[in-house]
């Protein structure tokens, strides 16, 4: 069968990889930009001693997707930094609310005290959910927010779930759906009334399947997540940054005569009953199935002509935009070590979180420092413009507050990440139902995966191409 993959970000390496080792070659990964790797980028000062990222910088090894990562890590023989649960930058994460940095409980025990912001001990919110009864009327979905604050009340939902909500997607929890993140615990209370309630009966409930155990991996547990297991790892990072995954996938692939196309746009789609026609720099390029791993909304286009309801289904997916300011100062200026603080949207400051770089992994005798800004909120606070010295001072003088630092960052770096993460506001897993549908209602040759779909971190999008290849019917 002869394929293509749209996008060389992560995803599409993915689904290249997963498709050469499925249908073999001819292979062609189209990217419209001059490099592979999309968000993840590394800048990495061998000389200084530390590495800048303005995209992700560590992955968990957590579960099935978490354990087909490291299945990747290991096949490209990639070094591996890992955190452990003990770390403390596994340990503390903290809150920057009414003024303090506040430390999240990390362990059972900070229930019961009374931990600022919360003015009440964390159990109370779990007996809240106990004697609260659900609503009659069974939900499909709603907010993350109105589900928390249903369940475990305002402070719960202001000060934990909201900062959460920006710490993954830099969105409003009062928009992104439950099922986002707390499927599980929302099915749980629509069933049996409660969160803790349901918890404790599905205990009883046979037919638990361990979740690795599905299929993905018939010989053996990837040897690395054996590892991360036994050794209680939290996170990993990679040696010389994460934009080396990237990097490594596209070797992987061009040493196995997969054509990587770097600078190359595909401009349109035409499906037929033989496969698709890829309108690639004036030529027509015909494929057998293709595999998108575009934005949903930069794919929207492509399939306009042929199929708008389509598109419309792709472009109902929105995306917002992060700043990314990356500081280095140097000494270790941190009062309080940890992977960061997340600032909860009610304190009504321009910033999201700030991640402790030079906590996460060895930096030397440098404070490293990534300052993530705008999201949902990018318009009511960046709306003009401002530029990059501008973004710059503004995340320096918040960082030396909150912080209690008086240096000045020695070198820093500012990124517009224009429309980087998608949004799973209320209703997104039936939108991606129908998009799928879709497809297979007008038997397209066409596959979608990536961070629109499926879920919006690393384990996510690369097991989102194996699944969407996996799938792909055999002619
Ligand atoms: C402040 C903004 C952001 C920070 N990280 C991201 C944004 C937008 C992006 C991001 N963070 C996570 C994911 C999901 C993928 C994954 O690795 O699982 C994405 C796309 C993970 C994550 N980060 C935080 C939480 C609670 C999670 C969920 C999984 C987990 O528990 O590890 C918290 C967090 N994010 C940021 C900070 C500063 C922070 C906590 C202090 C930055």
């Amino acid at each position: 069968m002869t394929t293509a993959v749209l996008g060389g970000g992560l995803s599409g390496l993915s689904a290249g990889y997963y498709l050469l080792r499925r249908f073999g070659k001819p292979l062609t990964i189209y990217e419209a930009s001059p490099r592979v790797g999309g968000w993840v980028r590394s800048e990495n000062r061998k000389d200084r001693n530390f590495i800048f990222e303005s995209g992700p910088r560590t992955i968990r090894p957590v579960g099935l997707p978490g354990a087909n990562t490291l299945e990747l890590v290991e096949e490209l023989k990639l070094e591996v930094t890992p955190i452990r649960r003990s770390h403390v930058a596994a340990r503390n994460r903290m809150l920057y609310a009414k003024g303090q940095l506040c430390m999240l409980p990390n362990s059972p025990k900070g229930l019961f005290g009374v931990l600022p912001p919360f003015t009440k001990p964390l159990y109370k919110a779990v007996l809240r959910d106990l004697v609260t009864a659900s609503k009659k009327a069974k939900l499909e979905d709603e907010s993350i927010y109105s589900f928390a604050e249903r369940r475990f009340g305002k402070e719960i939902a202001d000060y934990a779930i909201s900062p959460m909500i920006c710490g993954i997607c830099a969105g409003d929890a009062r928009e992104i759906s439950v099922r986002f993140l707390m499927e599980g615990l929302f099915e749980k209370e629509q069933k049996y009334g409660g969160v803790l309630k349901g918890a404790l009966i599905s205990r009883f409930e046979k037919n638990k399947t361990k979740d690795t155990k599905d299929g993905l991996f018939a010989e053996r547990q990837p040897k690395l997540y054996a590892q991360a297991l036994k050794q209680k790892w939290a996170m990993y990072g990679l040696q010389g940054g994460l934009e080396n995954l990237p990097k490594a996938m596209r070797k992987y692939l061009g040493e196995r005569d997969v054509n990587v196309q770097l600078s190359n746009e595909c401009r349109n789609l035409t499906f037929s009953s033989t496969g698709v026609r890829m309108n690639i720099k004036d030529a027509e390029v015909p494929v057998e199935h293709v595999v998108s791993s575009l934005p949903a909304y930069k794919l929207a286009p492509l399939v306009k002509q042929q199929h708008p309801s389509l598109s419309a289904q792709l472009l109902s997916i929105p995306y917002v935009d992060v700043l990314v300011v990356n500081m280095q100062f140097p000494g270790k200026l941190l009062k309080q070590d940890g992977f960061g603080l997340l600032v909860p949207p009610v304190e009504k400051l321009p910033l999201l979180g700030v991640i402790f770089d030079s906590c996460c992994f060895d930096m030397g005798e440098n404070t490293v420092l990534t300052v993530m800004m705008g999201g949902h909120w990018f318009d009511q606070w960046f709306g003009d413009r401002p530029s990059p010295k501008q973004i710059l001072d503004l995340a320096t003088s918040h960082v030396q507050k909150m912080l209690q630092i008086r240096e000045e960052p020695k070198f820093s770096r500012v990124h517009t990440l224009h429309k980087c993460i998608p949004q799973y506001t209320v209703g997104h897993k039936r939108r991606v139902e129908a998009i799928r549908n879709y497809i297979k209602t007008y038997k397209l040759p066409l596959s979608v995966c990536g961070a629109a779909y499926d879920g919006v971190g690393i384990n996510d999008v690369i097991l989102s191409a194996r699944r969407q290849v996996e799938a792909i019917p055999l002619s």
